[in-house]
């Protein structure tokens, strides 16, 4: 595919030398992703608004992770596992899959898509012995939704199982100020106490000190609402059962060497995710887990 042709997207690269891809909707909203990690680094209204965090601080040479944006998380998530924190897809360089396999539900109508890919490497075989294909195809439709849909191919002769999360990192204007809705009853594993078992009482989840939890097998739409900027993000979810809350506030911010102390208060991570139950594959099968992300105003 030449993807000159496609005036929807540009393709360039970065200060460190990474390639990075730019989509643009007809109307102006745009997303910047990088093959540093394969990670959307930025998500903006057709006004210019940002809807992603990235932190001032964050470091953007390679190999570290980025924090901000919509880090991949595979094929571990958090330290429940023997690789590094949220496996090692994050910190990888991917590439331009010039040749994906057709998608199923794409539009063909929206030219603002890329699709990336990353395969397994000597060095990834010998920390996790399994050879994969990781396919992404990032859309940005016409109204300015962001997709992303993954799919993860066994292209090894034995059967493997990963877990997975989308680290969303959504910008809001002050996290005291938000609420979450769509996890009411849900039971949750909670990272601050050792990943015990609790059931969600509120209506809605507000912030007043560090959240880490995994809501696990909820229904495929969660809300993030923003008092102060009347908006809200819609997260729709397919093939992703579990939900991912996460701030540090302002104790664990401080600890956090590329995370400004006072910037807690302007990030919320809210992932779709398989957590608490790793999807397992056999040889030559793929799984698909796909996010699409909306911003609605709100009248609150
Ligand atoms: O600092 P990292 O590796 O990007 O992780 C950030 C956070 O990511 C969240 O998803 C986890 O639930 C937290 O436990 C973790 O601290």
């Amino acid at each position: 595919m030449d993807h000159s042709q496609r005036s929807a997207v540009e393709i360039s690269k970065d200060e460190n030398g990474v390639t990075q891809v730019l989509l643009q909707s007809p109307r102006g909203a745009s997303v910047r992703i990088s093959l540093h990690g394969g990670q959307v680094r930025s998500w903006k209204t057709e006004r210019g608004e940002e809807l992603l965090f990235t932190s001032s601080k964050a470091n953007l040479k390679p190999p570290g992770g980025v924090r901000g944006g919509i880090p991949i998380c595979f094929p571990q998530f958090g330290k429940r596992g023997s690789l590094e924190k949220h496996g090692f897809a994050r910190n990888r360089i991917w590439m331009i899959d010039e040749n994906p396999p057709p998608l199923p539900s794409a539009d063909h109508s929206n030219k603002a898509f890329i699709d990336l890919i990353l395969k397994s490497s000597d060095d990834d075989l010998k920390i996790w012995p399994h050879s994969f294909e990781f396919r992404i195809r990032v859309n940005l439709s016409v109204d300015g939704c962001l997709s992303l849909t993954s799919r993860i191919r066994n292209v090894n002769c034995k059967p493997f199982s990963f877990s997975f999360a989308y680290h969303t990192y959504f910008s809001v204007s002050d996290i005291s100020e938000v609420r979450v809705e769509g996890l009411e009853t849900l039971d949750y594993l909670d990272s601050l106490f050792n990943k015990e078992r609790f059931t969600e009482q509120g209506d809605a989840l507000t912030f007043e000190s560090e959240v880490d939890r995994v809501y696990l097998g909820s229904r495929d739409t969660v809300a993030v609402f923003d008092h102060e900027r009347k908006r809200t993000f819609v997260i729709r979810k397919e093939g992703l059962p579990d939900v991912v809350v996460w701030n540090p506030w302002e104790k664990k911010a401080k600890t956090i060497a590329d995370l400004g102390d006072d910037e807690y208060k302007q990030m919320l991570c809210v992932d779709a995710a398989a957590i608490e139950k790793p999807i397992a594959l056999k040889p030559g099968e793929e799984w698909t887990g796909r996010v699409e992300l909306s911003l609605v105003a709100s009248i609150q």
